[in-house]
């Protein structure tokens, strides 16, 4: 199942399920510029912060090539170079998602089954490249996912 894990780990760092998350400031903090023309941003209390999943997860900064699908990213030899704080699909923290196990296992358990009858397959429906929605905060297909199953045979 460990590259079924890194299939699983890929789709979730190209393709997250929530695009973002919160967080509200519990004290006061400076964001310093990065850049020349950047202002420093005072964070006060109450002051809300979103985090963008979806951005981080996609800047070529922490994931050179970001738009290329590549499972190995998540390799036992790989993963430990994956900056701390830039991949989170499942949010970070003490409010981190409380399902995230019963997520992944869910979705192994459905690949699993449905692999072992079916291969899957590009059909006139499927959208390749797929175009997003730009109605929707979470990321859909434009006119739906389609994807042919045809019964292995065995
Ligand atoms: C692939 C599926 C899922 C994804 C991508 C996902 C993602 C997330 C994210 C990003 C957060 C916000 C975490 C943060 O801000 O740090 C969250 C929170 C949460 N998720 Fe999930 N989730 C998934 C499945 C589930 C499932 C299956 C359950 C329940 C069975 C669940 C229950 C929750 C709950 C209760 C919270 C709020 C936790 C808190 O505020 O302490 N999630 N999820």
């Amino acid at each position: 199942m460990k590259y079924m894990d890194m299939i699983i780990s890929e789709t979730l760092r190209k393709w997250p399920g929530v695009t973002a998350t919160d967080r509200v400031c519990s004290k006061p903090y400076t964001i310093q510029p990065s850049n020349l023309n950047e202002e420093p941003v005072h964070l006060k209390p109450g002051d809300v912060i979103f985090v963008p999943i979806n951005g981080i997860q996609r800047d070529p900064k922490y994931f050179p090539n970001p738009d290329v699908f590549d499972p190995e990213r998540f390799s036992d030899e790989n993963k430990g170079n994956i900056k701390p704080y830039t991949y989170m699909p499942f949010g970070l923290g003490p409010r981190n998602c409380i399902g995230s196990r019963f997520a992944i296992l869910e979705t192994k358990t459905i690949f699993f089954l449905m692999l072992s009858k079916f291969n899957f397959i590009a059909i006139e429906k499927t959208q390749i490249p797929i175009k997003l929605s730009t109605k929707s905060f979470s990321i859909v297909g434009d006119s739906g996912m389609w994807i042919g199953l045809e019964p292995r045979s065995k």
